[in-house]
């Protein structure tokens, strides 16, 4: 397996934050990997230093064997799609249309002028004055046309209607078929969008707490419910995930496949989405209106 990125002890510290730490990750080439995680997780941070943007702390990333840094040649085989992407104030479709052809060397104008017309982007009006959704279909735009060996979608959907962002997830999966690529996309749409992922890497608080394939992520964990007492009982000795408990009932997220022979009482053992998944290894206990939740064990 060739890698794309390599970060090794990548660390990025603001003041008292640590947005990422010491973060050793491969990400597969010619893949699509959703980098996933809750809010502050770490996953812009990743890719603003993978694209150069912003500088470690400490620790290395190279993209395509280098580190993209002040390095023309790596830099143009990379496309970045972030949320808040600012372009000039005179700026209108064309004008994104043409610097991007410029600069990127893979460039395939046919496939900006089919999106450009499914996501109904406007021509006539200056991108600064888009709304949410045409600001984000015309980054899917540059996104996908720019044919970037290494592709860096950010959120990319913010604002797009449920049409909008089926076609995107259609577009994506034909053109990377077509052209496999790599391709590293952060989202919270996890239910929507898990078709689209090979590999997914979860950050928690800067650190990676897991890195798999797809099908392999989806046998991680598994859910027990059932009376608080015969959950607690089948939770003994494993690894809970996260816990809920809402009165008399419980549910726990536990890693590991289900131990059916385990399972006494009421206790149902089910799988879990990879939302859930996601959500189990962000979880942090606290009170909720709905439920008495503990802390992670
Ligand atoms: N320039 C900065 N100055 C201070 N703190 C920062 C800066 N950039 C990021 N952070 C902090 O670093 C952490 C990681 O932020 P990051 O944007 O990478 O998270 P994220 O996983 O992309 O979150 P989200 O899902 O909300 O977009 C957060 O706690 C954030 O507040």
């Amino acid at each position: 397996m060739t890698y794309a990125i390599k970060a090794r002890g990548l660390t990025r510290v603001h003041g008292a934050t640590r947005a990422l730490d010491d973060v050793t990750l491969n990400v597969h080439e010619n893949t699509i990997t959703g980098l996933l995680g809750r809010n502050g997780a770490g996953k812009t941070t990743f890719m603003s230093l993978a694209t150069a943007q912003d500088r470690p702390t400490s620790g290395t990333v190279s993209v395509l064997g280098s580190e993209p840094f002040e390095h023309a040649k790596v830099l143009e085989q990379l496309c970045f799609i972030r949320d808040n992407q600012r372009y000039p104030d005179d700026y209108k479709l064309v004008h994104a249309l043409r610097a991007a052809r410029i600069f990127y060397p893979n460039w395939d104008q046919a496939l900006a002028d089919e999106l450009v017309e499914l996501f109904r982007i406007p021509a006539k009006t200056v991108v600064k004055k888009f709304s949410r959704g045409q600001t984000s279909a015309l980054g899917i735009v540059l996104g996908l046309a720019s044919r970037a060996p290494v592709t860096f979608f950010d959120e990319p959907y913010l604002g797009l209607d449920a049409t909008a962002r089926s076609y995107f997830y259609d577009v994506l999966l034909r053109d990377y078929q077509r052209y496999p690529r790599t391709i590293l996309l952060s989202t919270h749409l996890i239910d929507e969008m898990d078709r689209l992922l090979e590999r997914v890497v979860i950050l928690d608080r800067g650190r990676v707490v897991q890195d798999a394939d797809v099908d392999e992520l989806r046998g991680a964990a598994h859910q027990a419910a059932g009376s608080a007492d015969a959950v607690a009982a089948y939770a003994e000795g494993r690894t809970v995930l996260s816990r809920h408990r809402l009165g008399g009932l419980a549910t726990v997220v536990i890693e590991g496949r289900p131990d059916r022979a385990a399972a006494a009482g009421d206790v149902e053992l089910s799988s879990v989405s990879l939302q859930e998944l996601v959500a189990a290894y962000g979880f942090d206990g606290g009170d909720s209106p709905a439920s008495e939740k503990e802390v992670r064990s």
